[in-house]
């Protein structure tokens, strides 16, 4: 992978990290083909029904096959090794790719508690303190008790309603920005308004009020933007744990993700202490029944002793809201702009669903509104299916041998279920998989009765099973009445000069993949 040869070399361009290197380079590089040589021999005469494999080179593996972008190239050895399931080594890491929708059904249904685990992350294990969010928590009792707690207590659908004043007033902040834009003629930074109102969301649920004026609310932006790429991204010593061994790698990595820990430390502890002190006058006249418009912090200091939470594990599981809500919404929100941009009879017909519903008078696109836009739900499913925020999901990993379709699948061994290609494979969209057709999932289309719930395997935005995301509906909420809202009151275009094929599509891979370049629109006050 490309970026991985980046990551190495910009972290080890002082002299004497090469002369460190040379010598555990030179013997990593010996000690590997023998191994690799003997494990290929073993498993043969072991199991001749391992999935079909590349052919693989000594030490790299399959490394050199997979480029900058893994969910690309990934769909393409598939499509000449394995439609349905796909064997590779990354350096020393096997990997399983997953892209059919029957294999991924095999993998995220019927033997979901074999695959349910997350495989060691050194990032993670600093950063989320051991993990001890649910994100990144290996599979058993502790993700158990951390995933019923974000279930039963912080994104359940009551507390996704009940947050819906805050959405309204962040959506109602960002469109008087797009107003005073539109009235003074100018364009706007899409990416940043849409970044920003995905983070001021998490904020408003996470600790009540979005910080916006005290600049703390832009802090947590840039330290999840910081930390991101490190917890999302293919750290070298993942695929070369013996070559970590020697610590030079592991070292970088280490030092890099204790000081965000720190950052993060300073942040969270101050707003919990915050929090407490408060927290503690108030519980003893609370009335038990009335919570559904406490914050984050509040509910787990409330649920602290009943799932016997420490500081950390609360800061943990704080964090994932962080990680998992804001680049996620946001990316799908400014997805779903480009393709209508570039599609404007789509835009239009979009426009015209959301104008009929609403009167031009009433300035903003409430939820209540929402419920009679299918069109609106259409056209967020079909920027899902093209481009959805997670294309490989967060890595699933393998806790023990199993049999799927006849071939067997080894313990250890890490999972990438490919929903990118799954959703623009023309078997199962048809001729048309690459083109944006909202149509298709209206009544009478060919996928109206397809969802996003982990019932329908062709169409996996949020995954399925154990591992499904917890906040498919916080997050839903949000891009909806976001989405409604820019197209209610403004008609958008191109800056001068530019036309909307000149849009650059080319995305950088994370665990959420981004476009690389920002969205400049302008906006036009509607006729
Ligand atoms: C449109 C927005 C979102 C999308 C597209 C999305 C997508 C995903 C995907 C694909 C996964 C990986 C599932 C797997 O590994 O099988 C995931 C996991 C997760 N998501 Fe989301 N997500 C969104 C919003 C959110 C929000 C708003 C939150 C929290 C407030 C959240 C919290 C999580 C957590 C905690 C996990 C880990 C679940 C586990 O490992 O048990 N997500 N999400």
């Amino acid at each position: 992978m490309a970026n991985i040869a980046h990551q190495f070399m910009r972290e080890l361009t002082a002299p004497q990290a090469w002369i460190l290197l040379l010598l555990p380079l030179f013997l990593f590089l010996v000690r590997y083909s023998l191994i690799a040589r003997r494990a290929r021999k073993i498993r043969q005469q072991q199991d001749p029904h391992l999935p079909p494999s590349p052919p693989a080179l000594p030490v790299l593996g399959h490394l050199h096959l997979v480029g900058s972008l893994p969910h690309v190239s990934l769909r393409s050895l598939a499509m000449k090794h394995g439609h349905d399931l796909m064997l590779l080594r990354l350096g020393a890491m096997p990997v399983l790719v997953v892209s059919s929708p029957r294999a991924a059904e095999a993998v995220l249904r019927a033997h979901d508690h074999v695959f349910a685990s997350r495989a060691h992350s050194l990032v993670a294990e600093i950063v989320l303190y051991g993990p001890s969010d649910v994100g990144f928590a290996p599979y058993g009792d502790y993700w158990r008790k951390a995933r019923k707690l974000i279930t039963t207590h912080l994104l359940t659908v009551k507390r996704v309603q009940s947050l819906r004043h805050a959405r309204e007033e962040e959506m109602s902040t960002v469109m008087a920005r797009i107003g005073e834009a539109a009235a003074a003629g100018v364009a706007v930074d899409v990416s940043d308004l849409l970044g920003s109102f995905a983070n001021d969301l998490a904020c408003r649920a996470v600790m009540g009020k979005s910080y916006r004026d005290e600049g703390r609310s832009k802090l947590f932006r840039q330290l999840v933007a910081d930390t991101s790429p490190l917890l999302g991204g293919f750290n070298v010593e993942e695929f070369f744990p013996f070559l970590a061994r020697f610590g030079v790698l592991s070292k970088v990595v280490r030092a890099k993700s204790e000081r965000l820990r720190r950052r993060w430390d300073e942040l969270l502890d101050r707003l919990i202490d915050d929090h407490e002190s408060k927290y503690e006058p108030m519980a003893a006249a609370s009335d038990p029944n009335k919570d559904e418009d406490d914050d984050f912090i509040h509910i787990l200091l409330s649920v602290r002793q009943e799932y016997g939470l420490g500081r950390e594990q609360m800061k943990a599981i704080l964090l994932d809201v962080f990680f998992g809500g804001i680049d996620t919404a946001a990316t799908v929100l400014e997805n779903t702009v480009v393709q209508l941009m570039k599609s404007p009879h789509v835009m239009r017909k979009l426009q015209a669903e959301v104008r009929s519903v609403v009167p031009k008078r009433q300035e903003i696109v409430g939820e209540v509104d929402l419920k009679d836009m299918a069109y609106l739900r259409a056209v967020i499913k079909e920027s899902l299916r093209l481009q959805g925020a997670v294309p490989l999901l967060a890595p699933h990993f393998s806790m023990d041998t199993c049999s799927v379709d006849g071939v067997v699948i080894p313990a250890g061994v890490r999972v990438m279920i490919n929903v990118w290609a799954i959703g623009r494979d023309p078997r199962f969209w048809g001729e048309d998989a690459e083109e944006f057709v909202p149509e298709r999932f209206l009544d009478g289309g060919s996928a109206a009765d397809v969802g996003f719930k982990g019932n329908d395997f062709q169409f996996l935005p949020f995954s399925a099973g154990r591992r499904q995301c917890p906040g498919m509906n916080f997050g839903m909420a949000a891009v909806e009445v976001m989405l409604a809202n820019l197209v209610h009151q403004f008609d958008w275009e191109m800056p001068a000069g530019k036309e909307a094929r000149d849009i650059d599509m080319s995305v950088e891979f994370g665990l959420v993949v981004h476009r690389k370049e920002k969205l400049i629109l302008v906006p036009k006050l509607r006729a």
